[in-house]
């Protein structure tokens, strides 16, 4: 995430308005000229007219003043016809772009909320509207009266120019320093709060499930976690504006101050005359000093929110073709773990330990290995319930999860099934039920809270049944089929294996390696890759494990 990606995005987005751009610096720079020429006139007025005694004069100057800072201010109305053609199209432009790129990632199946995604990434275009239009508005007449201010004083009072240069280097230089931490705030700051809405939203939509699973004070954690976070980001952001403050003082304060105690011996020497000091005056307080508190206040901060925001947008807005599609990947639904480890306390060992390992989508997998060795640990990593504390897992986007305690809640049997696909018709919901052995469950009939009144392995398949009719490309059975009888199980994991896409079996029966086309044994922090057969022939904690296990006496239907 680099601003110069943001700083890209903003330049190809501006790049067809280049003409209309062109306009603002050509008016910018004839915008000078009435700064430039104020100071001299103001010269003028005083040293040849009222400080001696020739009013007339004074008032002559004066009147040429005032009609060229109407030219000015008639110029400066020019200015929004061009400002218009280049904010109004940039913000359809990006909009266009974020959506097409946020569609095409649902449809690969790599954005599981898209949606929010979107409406998170409009929001923002709608900020870089506005910045861009009060950034390319306020640059204009920021560089505009400073040119002007800065070639009057070149041209009438040369000495007051140098004494001011010192501290406007000083400044430009404290200035680079601030935009690069203010920077990294600014972006700290947008994650943190993106995020936020993400876990927000998250916490939101599965409220029913941290209920029913007493998830509440995880949920709160995790909540007011992300608010912490926010508010530090944001205090850390706001200590750049003292500073900036500071930056005003040396860039022009500390210039005048010098002059204005100087002047007494300059005009007695005769290199500077009253007027020239009024101009001089004139120049920094109306020219130098809001050009450089433009800068570093309202500047700064614009210019790094606009850099900031584009760099978001650059990651939401990579389209199709500027990208190696999911599809052309092979998928997002390809799961990758690359030296990934996981250890809960800084005191305690690792439960996974280097591990990297592939799921190419569609493979059906069993997860062995003894109690404790971090089974459910790696089921928790795949489905991102969990983050690494060491490596990165790719994909896995979209997983459903199906622990051990199985999940009814208050009410009908057709809403229970239709939780994640609510659309299903109910031929299809009885189809499903019926892979299940659920015929007898009626779709209308009313189940308490909790599925009360059903058997443990009841309320199993129900929720087995409700993730079967879910989209999710990926399934992992944690332990999901333990009060089910063999049988039972059996039926269960084959009408998963039938319904396309990945399915890991976290296994407490040796049959469910069986039926598996891989195996993957965990055991003392590492996973060891293989099949039942070559882990049976080549491996004696496998083996170990696999007599501990009952055989059970019934088909061992496999599945590729
Ligand atoms: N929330 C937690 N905090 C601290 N340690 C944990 C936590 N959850 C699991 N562990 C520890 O991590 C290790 C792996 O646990 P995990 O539940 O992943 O193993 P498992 O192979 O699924 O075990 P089982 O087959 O008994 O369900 C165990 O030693 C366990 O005690």
């Amino acid at each position: 995430m680099r601003a110069r990606d943001g700083v890209r995005l903003l330049r190809a987005e501006l790049a067809p308005y280049q003409r209309s751009l062109c306009a603002v610096a050509g008016l910018a720079l004839l915008l000078s000229a009435p700064t430039a020429l104020s100071g001299v006139l103001i010269a003028r007025a005083l040293d040849d007219g009222f400080f001696v005694r020739r009013a007339e004069t004074g008032l002559w100057w004066l009147a040429l003043l005032v009609q060229i800072q109407l030219a000015g201010a008639v110029l400066t109305r020019a200015l929004f016809g061009p400002l218009a053609r280049i904010v109004e199209p940039l913000r359809d432009r990006l909009v266009t772009t974020i959506t097409a790129a946020g569609l095409d990632r649902a449809l690969a199946g790599e954005s599981a909320q898209p949606g929010a995604a979107v409406r998170q990434a409009t929001g923002e275009t709608e900020s870089v509207r506005r910045l861009v239009a009060t950034v390319l508005r306020n640059v204009h007449t920021t560089v505009s009266v400073a040119i002007g201010a800065l070639a009057g004083l070149a041209a009438v009072v040369p000495v007051a120019a140098l004494m001011l240069l010192p501290g406007l280097l000083a400044a430009v230089a404290v200035y680079r320093r601030l935009v690069k931490y203010a920077w990294k705030w600014q972006r700290k700051a947008i994650l943190i709060e993106e995020r936020l809405a993400d876990d927000a939203t998250r916490v939101f939509t599965a409220r029913r499930d941290i209920v029913a699973f007493a998830a509440e004070p995880t949920a709160t954690r995790q909540i007011r976690e992300g608010v912490e976070a926010a508010r530090h980001a944001a205090v850390r952001y706001a200590r750049v504006g003292v500073l900036r403050s500071l930056t005003v003082s040396l860039g022009v304060d500390l210039g005048l101050l010098a002059l204005l105690v100087l002047a007494p011996v300059l005009i007695s020497q005769g290199s500077l005359s009253s007027g020239d000091l009024v101009a001089a005056v004139y120049y920094v307080t109306f020219g130098l000093a809001p050009a450089v508190k433009f800068l570093v206040h309202g500047g700064a901060g614009w210019l790094v929110d606009l850099i900031g925001t584009m760099t978001r947008l650059s990651e939401v807005a990579v389209g199709p073709g500027n990208r190696e599609s999911p599809r052309q990947a092979g998928g997002s639904r390809n799961i990758s773990l690359r030296r990934v480890s996981y250890t809960y306390s800084a005191t305690a060992d690792p439960v996974l330990d280097d591990v990297s390992l592939d799921i190419p989508y569609g493979q059906h997998i069993a997860v062995v290995g003894p109690s404790g060795a971090g089974k459910s640990t790696l089921a928790s990593l795949l489905c991102g319930l969990r983050a690494p504390t060491a490596g990165s897992i790719r994909g896995g986007r979209s997983v459903a999860l199906v622990p051990q305690e199985a999940y009814v809640f208050a009410g009908t049997v057709r809403e229970n099934l239709a939780y994640l696909a609510p659309d299903t018709p109910d031929s299809d919901l009885l189809r499903t039920a019926r892979l299940f052995g659920l015929d007898e469950l009626e779709l209308d009939r009313e189940l308490p809270p909790n599925g009360a009144g059903l058997s443990a392995g009841e309320r199993q398949l129900i929720t087995l049944a409700r993730t079967h009719l879910s989209p999710a490309p990926v399934v992992i059975l944690d332990e999901a089929t333990c009060h089910l009888d063999p049988a039972a199980e059996q039926r269960a994991e084959l009408a998963f294996a039938r319904r396309g896409g990945t399915l890991v079996v976290i296994a407490h029966r040796i049959s469910s390696a069986w039926r598996a086309g891989r195996v993957l044994l965990v055991d003392a922090g590492q996973v060891v890759d293989g099949t039942h057969s070559s882990l049976l022939a080549g491996n004696s904690r496998y083996r170990e494990l696999a007599m501990s296990w009952e055989a059970e006496p019934f088909d061992k239907g496999r599945t590729a």
